[in-house]
């Protein structure tokens, strides 16, 4: 198995752009060589193409959504990467850019793993559709579609089905959400751990009880981290920070837990804004925690080793 780094440089989805230079910050920080030096084998497949375009296009494609057309091409090229990347028994990690190329793995990795488990930590739930969204800004909308909820295009994206099933998927950290958000969730199987109840019930019980609920249920895991899951104090480099978040502790125990359990197969980096951080502090907390991730997912493969 080889770590496959893809870089996907969006910045449509979100109100302001600068994510779209993410990949290449991770890149600066030299996030090959730190997985290498963890001792797994790495590749870099480079940074999906995303065009740029001006302002024009922000409402060319669809009265509300904007960029749609273009936020969809790019997720499906990010799709088709991340299928050839794990189904060639590799490990695609996906640098953003902003949420809605969650889309595009989701979409990719449930090809090859038909019955997946998505667990997405983040402040917000992602799960707004064309009827819901307050914003048109379509990384609120991903996880929403991939359970296919919300527009033909986004819902179809690279493949003609659903995604994921909503019974398998996780929200955790989420304490802004829109009404028709709420409501969702209401009405469907989704599990959403808000900060609420992730402070009541504890963060371990929380991470024990989503992973103890998926052991059975899934063939494997995808983990879609947005950075603004993390207190806004914490994260200054984050285009939609909000406050009563983890602790950087918090989500090195959260993310390493869940590495540690042999189920994850792929996982999202996103929201990261190098435009707005303050003194790289947000580039480089994203650094730990990868690290601790690798650490993790290290302890997994030498064990699988040993068991022959
Ligand atoms: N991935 C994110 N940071 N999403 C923020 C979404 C904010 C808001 N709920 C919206 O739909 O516009
Ligand atoms: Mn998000
Ligand atoms: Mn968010």
């Amino acid at each position: 198995m080889a770590i496959n780094i893809i870089g996907m440089p969006i910045g449509y989805g979100a109100q302001k752009h600068g994510t779209s230079s993410g990949p290449d910050k991770f890149r600066e920080m030299h996030i090959e060589e730190e997985i290498k030096n963890m001792g797994f084998d790495v590749k870099d497949l480079g940074n999906i193409e995303v065009p740029v375009v001006g302002e024009d296009h922000k409402y060319k494609y669809d009265g509300k959504l904007k960029y749609l057309d273009i936020v969809v091409d790019a997720n499906t090229k990010l799709a088709f990467k991340v299928y050839e990347s794990i189904s060639s028994g590799n490990f695609p990690l996906v640098l953003g850019g902003d949420h809605s190329l969650g889309m595009g793995s989701i979409a990719g990795v449930s090809k090859h793993v038909k019955n997946l488990g998505v667990i997405w930590i983040d402040a917000h739930g992602d799960i707004n559709t064309h009827e819901t969204t307050p914003s048109g800004n379509i990384h609120g909308m991903p996880l929403a579609a991939s359970m296919g909820f919300g527009p033909d295009k986004l819902v179809n994206l690279f493949e003609h089905r659903i995604k994921v099933k909503d019974e398998n998927v996780f929200i955790i950290g989420a304490r802004d959400l829109d009404e028709g958000e709420i409501e969702l969730i209401k009405n469907s199987n989704i599990k959403a751990f808000t900060m609420d109840k992730v402070k009541k019930c504890g963060v371990e019980n929380v991470i024990n009880e989503t992973l103890s609920y998926l052991r059975d249920k899934v063939d494997g895991i995808h983990v879609s981290f947005d950075i603004d899951s993390l207190d806004s104090s914490l994260v200054p480099g984050t285009g939609t920070p909000v406050k009563d978040g983890f602790t950087v502790d918090e989500a090195k125990y959260i993310l390493g837990t869940l590495a540690s359990s042999g189920m994850v197969v792929s996982m999202d980096l996103v929201e990261l804004n190098p435009h707005i951080d303050r003194d790289e502090v947000t580039a480089k907390t994203y650094m730990e925690l990868l690290r601790h991730v690798f650490d993790n997912l290290r302890e997994v493969e030498d064990r699988q080793l040993m068991l022959g």
